[in-house]
Protein backbone atom coordinates (compact mmCIF):
# COMPACT_ATOMS: atom_id res chain seq x y z
CA UNK A 1 0.00 0.00 0.00
CA UNK A 2 1.31 3.95 -1.24
CA UNK A 3 0.24 6.97 -1.97
CA UNK A 4 0.46 6.05 -5.32
CA UNK A 5 -1.38 2.53 -5.47
CA UNK A 6 -4.17 4.17 -3.50
CA UNK A 7 -3.97 7.60 -5.81
CA UNK A 8 -5.12 4.36 -8.45
CA UNK A 9 -7.96 3.11 -7.02
CA UNK A 10 -9.51 6.41 -6.80
CA UNK A 11 -8.59 7.24 -10.02
CA UNK A 12 -10.17 4.02 -11.65
CA UNK A 13 -13.07 4.27 -9.43
CA UNK A 14 -13.98 7.58 -11.00
CA UNK A 15 -14.56 5.94 -14.32
CA UNK A 16 -17.12 3.36 -12.13
CA UNK A 17 -18.50 6.75 -10.92
CA UNK A 18 -18.97 8.27 -13.91
CA UNK A 19 -20.71 5.66 -15.95
CA UNK A 20 -23.05 4.58 -12.88
CA UNK A 21 -24.48 8.31 -13.63
CA UNK A 22 -24.50 8.11 -16.98
CA UNK A 23 -26.78 5.05 -16.44
CA UNK A 24 -28.74 6.37 -14.31
CA UNK A 25 -29.84 9.34 -16.64
CA UNK A 26 -31.59 6.72 -19.03
CA UNK A 27 -34.50 6.91 -16.63
CA UNK A 28 -36.60 10.02 -15.67
CA UNK A 29 -36.47 10.83 -11.69
CA UNK A 30 -39.97 8.13 -11.31
CA UNK A 31 -40.85 9.85 -7.81
CA UNK A 32 -43.03 7.32 -6.41
CA UNK A 33 -39.84 4.98 -6.12
CA UNK A 34 -38.73 7.00 -3.07
CA UNK A 35 -42.06 8.30 -1.94
CA UNK A 36 -42.94 6.36 1.45
CA UNK A 37 -46.62 6.83 0.57
CA UNK A 38 -46.18 4.97 -2.50
CA UNK A 39 -46.27 1.74 -1.00
CA UNK A 40 -48.96 2.13 1.59
CA UNK A 41 -48.23 1.78 5.70
CA UNK A 42 -46.94 -0.70 7.09
CA UNK A 43 -44.97 -2.60 3.88
CA UNK A 44 -42.11 -4.11 4.02
CA UNK A 45 -41.75 -7.63 6.37
CA UNK A 46 -38.72 -7.02 8.91
CA UNK A 47 -38.16 -3.36 7.86
CA UNK A 48 -39.01 -0.25 8.92
CA UNK A 49 -42.00 0.85 8.66
CA UNK A 50 -43.04 3.57 5.82
CA UNK A 51 -39.52 2.62 3.92
CA UNK A 52 -39.83 3.68 0.27
CA UNK A 53 -39.60 1.18 -2.44
CA UNK A 54 -35.72 2.15 -3.42
CA UNK A 55 -34.95 1.48 0.51
CA UNK A 56 -36.44 -1.60 0.04
CA UNK A 57 -35.09 -2.83 -2.90
CA UNK A 58 -31.40 -1.62 -1.84
CA UNK A 59 -31.35 -3.46 1.28
CA UNK A 60 -33.32 -6.86 -0.17
CA UNK A 61 -30.46 -6.62 -2.76
CA UNK A 62 -28.05 -5.87 0.14
CA UNK A 63 -28.88 -8.74 2.13
CA UNK A 64 -28.40 -11.16 -1.19
CA UNK A 65 -25.09 -9.59 -1.65
CA UNK A 66 -24.26 -10.12 2.06
CA UNK A 67 -25.05 -13.93 1.59
CA UNK A 68 -22.76 -14.13 -1.40
CA UNK A 69 -20.23 -12.70 1.01
CA UNK A 70 -19.52 -9.07 -0.86
CA UNK A 71 -19.26 -7.24 2.94
CA UNK A 72 -16.45 -9.92 3.50
CA UNK A 73 -13.88 -7.48 1.53
CA UNK A 74 -13.16 -4.20 4.28
CA UNK A 75 -13.69 -2.22 0.62
CA UNK A 76 -17.57 -3.11 0.42
CA UNK A 77 -19.92 -1.58 3.24
CA UNK A 78 -23.71 -2.03 3.40
CA UNK A 79 -26.09 1.09 3.31
CA UNK A 80 -28.14 -1.40 5.68
CA UNK A 81 -26.84 -3.14 8.70
CA UNK A 82 -27.99 -6.70 8.83
CA UNK A 83 -27.76 -10.15 10.56
CA UNK A 84 -27.60 -12.21 6.92
CA UNK A 85 -24.87 -14.25 7.03
CA UNK A 86 -22.29 -15.12 4.50
CA UNK A 87 -23.53 -18.74 3.75
CA UNK A 88 -23.31 -18.95 -0.37
CA UNK A 89 -19.65 -19.90 -0.93
CA UNK A 90 -16.60 -20.68 0.72
CA UNK A 91 -14.92 -17.92 2.75
CA UNK A 92 -11.73 -16.43 1.57
CA UNK A 93 -9.29 -15.41 3.58
CA UNK A 94 -9.34 -11.36 2.74
CA UNK A 95 -6.02 -9.72 4.03
CA UNK A 96 -6.54 -5.55 5.37
CA UNK A 97 -4.54 -3.25 5.45
CA UNK A 98 -6.54 -1.63 7.98
CA UNK A 99 -6.18 -1.23 11.25
CA UNK A 100 -8.95 -2.83 12.97
CA UNK A 101 -9.89 -0.80 15.31
CA UNK A 102 -10.56 2.31 13.01
CA UNK A 103 -11.98 0.06 10.17
CA UNK A 104 -15.57 0.68 10.69
CA UNK A 105 -15.80 4.43 10.17
CA UNK A 106 -18.23 5.63 6.90
CA UNK A 107 -20.04 7.79 5.94
CA UNK A 108 -22.64 6.02 4.14
CA UNK A 109 -25.06 8.01 5.90
CA UNK A 110 -24.05 11.39 4.56
CA UNK A 111 -23.88 9.35 0.86
CA UNK A 112 -27.16 8.24 0.99
CA UNK A 113 -28.66 11.95 1.64
CA UNK A 114 -26.19 13.47 -0.72
CA UNK A 115 -27.01 11.15 -3.55
CA UNK A 116 -31.03 11.32 -3.32
CA UNK A 117 -31.32 14.91 -1.94
CA UNK A 118 -28.47 16.69 -4.28
CA UNK A 119 -27.31 14.50 -6.57
CA UNK A 120 -30.38 12.79 -8.03
CA UNK A 121 -32.39 16.00 -8.78
CA UNK A 122 -29.40 17.05 -10.86
CA UNK A 123 -28.91 14.10 -13.03
CA UNK A 124 -32.60 12.53 -13.25
CA UNK A 125 -35.39 14.99 -15.77
CA UNK A 126 -38.88 15.18 -14.21
CA UNK A 127 -41.28 12.51 -15.40
CA UNK A 128 -42.74 8.75 -14.30
CA UNK A 129 -42.09 5.59 -16.82
CA UNK A 130 -43.46 2.68 -14.12
CA UNK A 131 -40.06 1.55 -14.24
CA UNK A 132 -38.96 1.60 -10.68
CA UNK A 133 -37.06 -1.19 -10.38
CA UNK A 134 -34.50 -1.10 -13.17
CA UNK A 135 -34.25 2.45 -11.82
CA UNK A 136 -33.55 1.73 -8.31
CA UNK A 137 -30.78 -0.75 -9.30
CA UNK A 138 -29.10 1.71 -11.27
CA UNK A 139 -29.33 4.02 -8.24
CA UNK A 140 -28.11 1.09 -6.42
CA UNK A 141 -24.96 0.64 -8.87
CA UNK A 142 -24.03 4.72 -8.07
CA UNK A 143 -24.18 4.32 -4.36
CA UNK A 144 -22.19 1.42 -4.13
CA UNK A 145 -19.69 3.24 -6.44
CA UNK A 146 -20.01 6.34 -4.40
CA UNK A 147 -19.35 4.43 -0.99
CA UNK A 148 -16.45 2.40 -2.08
CA UNK A 149 -14.94 5.66 -3.37
CA UNK A 150 -15.52 7.82 -0.27
CA UNK A 151 -14.87 4.81 2.22
CA UNK A 152 -11.69 4.29 0.76
CA UNK A 153 -10.60 7.25 2.83
CA UNK A 154 -9.72 4.52 5.34
CA UNK A 155 -6.68 2.92 3.29
CA UNK A 156 -5.26 6.92 1.98
CA UNK A 157 -5.39 7.42 5.71
CA UNK A 158 -3.72 4.40 6.58
CA UNK A 159 -1.00 5.48 3.87
CA UNK A 160 -0.71 8.76 5.36
CA UNK A 161 -0.42 7.59 9.07
CA UNK A 162 2.39 5.44 7.79
CA UNK A 163 4.09 7.77 5.99
CA UNK A 164 4.45 10.26 8.63
CA UNK A 165 3.51 8.54 12.06
CA UNK A 166 5.45 10.96 14.28
CA UNK A 167 3.23 13.81 13.56
CA UNK A 168 -0.12 12.20 13.23
CA UNK A 169 0.41 10.46 16.59
CA UNK A 170 0.76 13.80 18.46
CA UNK A 171 -2.11 15.45 16.59
CA UNK A 172 -4.41 12.42 16.75
CA UNK A 173 -3.02 12.08 20.80
CA UNK A 174 -4.48 15.77 20.73
CA UNK A 175 -7.74 14.84 19.07
CA UNK A 176 -6.76 18.10 16.89
CA UNK A 177 -9.44 17.82 13.72
CA UNK A 178 -8.40 20.79 11.73
CA UNK A 179 -5.00 20.23 11.90
CA UNK A 180 -5.46 16.14 11.25
CA UNK A 181 -7.24 17.92 8.36
CA UNK A 182 -4.65 20.55 6.85
CA UNK A 183 -2.28 17.89 7.60
CA UNK A 184 -3.84 14.98 4.77
CA UNK A 185 -4.70 18.08 2.45
CA UNK A 186 -3.30 18.48 -0.89
CA UNK A 187 -5.43 21.15 -2.68
CA UNK A 188 -3.05 20.62 -5.94
CA UNK A 189 -4.09 17.14 -6.00
CA UNK A 190 -7.33 18.16 -5.35
CA UNK A 191 -7.27 20.36 -8.49
CA UNK A 192 -5.92 17.34 -10.45
CA UNK A 193 -8.85 15.05 -9.42
CA UNK A 194 -11.65 17.42 -10.17
CA UNK A 195 -10.64 18.16 -13.56
CA UNK A 196 -10.07 14.82 -14.29
CA UNK A 197 -13.15 14.06 -13.66
CA UNK A 198 -14.97 16.24 -15.42
CA UNK A 199 -12.60 15.52 -18.48
CA UNK A 200 -14.00 12.00 -18.24
CA UNK A 201 -17.33 13.08 -17.75
CA UNK A 202 -16.84 14.37 -21.47
CA UNK A 203 -15.34 11.75 -23.11
CA UNK A 204 -17.29 8.93 -21.51
CA UNK A 205 -20.52 11.05 -22.29
CA UNK A 206 -20.99 11.94 -25.84
CA UNK A 207 -22.24 10.69 -28.51
CA UNK A 208 -20.06 8.47 -30.92
CA UNK A 209 -20.96 9.69 -34.59
CA UNK A 210 -18.54 7.60 -37.03
CA UNK A 211 -17.04 9.56 -39.68
CA UNK A 212 -17.13 12.60 -37.31
CA UNK A 213 -15.02 15.49 -37.26
CA UNK A 214 -11.73 13.26 -35.66
CA UNK A 215 -10.73 10.16 -37.01
CA UNK A 216 -11.89 8.64 -33.53
CA UNK A 217 -15.61 10.28 -34.12
CA UNK A 218 -16.01 12.04 -31.26
CA UNK A 219 -17.33 14.83 -31.57
CA UNK A 220 -15.19 17.74 -30.00
CA UNK A 221 -17.63 20.32 -31.32
CA UNK A 222 -18.62 22.86 -28.46
CA UNK A 223 -22.42 21.83 -29.35
CA UNK A 224 -21.25 18.44 -28.22
CA UNK A 225 -24.13 17.23 -26.20
CA UNK A 226 -23.21 15.01 -22.77
CA UNK A 227 -25.20 12.08 -21.71
CA UNK A 228 -24.07 13.87 -17.42
CA UNK A 229 -23.09 17.05 -17.66
CA UNK A 230 -19.43 17.10 -16.88
CA UNK A 231 -19.91 20.29 -14.33
CA UNK A 232 -22.28 18.09 -12.58
CA UNK A 233 -19.09 15.74 -12.32
CA UNK A 234 -16.64 18.78 -11.17
CA UNK A 235 -19.20 19.74 -8.86
CA UNK A 236 -20.28 16.67 -7.05
CA UNK A 237 -16.45 16.03 -6.63
CA UNK A 238 -15.86 18.99 -5.24
CA UNK A 239 -18.66 19.80 -2.56
CA UNK A 240 -19.45 16.16 -1.96
CA UNK A 241 -16.75 13.35 -2.99
CA UNK A 242 -13.86 14.77 -1.81
CA UNK A 243 -15.00 16.50 1.70
CA UNK A 244 -16.62 13.33 2.50
CA UNK A 245 -13.60 11.46 1.71
CA UNK A 246 -11.40 14.04 3.95
CA UNK A 247 -13.72 13.28 6.71
CA UNK A 248 -13.63 9.25 6.45
CA UNK A 249 -9.85 10.01 6.72
CA UNK A 250 -10.08 12.34 9.75
CA UNK A 251 -12.56 9.79 11.78
CA UNK A 252 -10.50 7.35 10.93
CA UNK A 253 -7.19 8.79 12.01
CA UNK A 254 -9.02 9.70 15.27
CA UNK A 255 -9.71 6.34 15.60
CA UNK A 256 -6.03 4.62 14.48
CA UNK A 257 -4.84 4.76 18.16
CA UNK A 258 -7.70 3.00 19.76
O1 LIG B 1 -5.03 11.72 -2.76
C1 LIG B 1 -5.05 12.07 -1.58
O2 LIG B 1 -4.01 12.43 -0.98
C2 LIG B 1 -6.29 12.04 -0.82
O3 LIG B 1 -6.28 12.21 0.39
C3 LIG B 1 -7.57 11.92 -1.56
C4 LIG B 1 -8.19 13.28 -1.84
C5 LIG B 1 -9.45 12.99 -2.69
O4 LIG B 1 -10.53 12.83 -2.11
O5 LIG B 1 -9.31 12.88 -3.92
C6 LIG B 1 -8.58 13.92 -0.55
C7 LIG B 1 -7.76 14.81 0.09
C8 LIG B 1 -6.58 15.42 -0.54
O6 LIG B 1 -6.61 16.80 -0.35
C9 LIG B 1 -6.46 15.08 -1.96
C10 LIG B 1 -7.26 14.14 -2.58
Amino acid sequence: LSLDTVRDFLTREEDTIIFSLIERTRYPLNRPAYDPDYLGAGHGHGHRLNASFAELFVSESEAVQSKAGRYQSLQEIPFFAYRVPFTLAPPYNFTSDLYPAAAFVNVNDAIWSVYFNNLLPLLAKNGDDGNYAVTVDSDLACLQALSRRINYGRFVAEVKYRGDQQTYTSLIQSKDRDALMKLLTSEAQEDVVKRRVEKKAVVFGQSMALGGPTETGVNNSSQATFKVDPSVVYNLYDQWVIPLTKQVEVEYLLHRLD
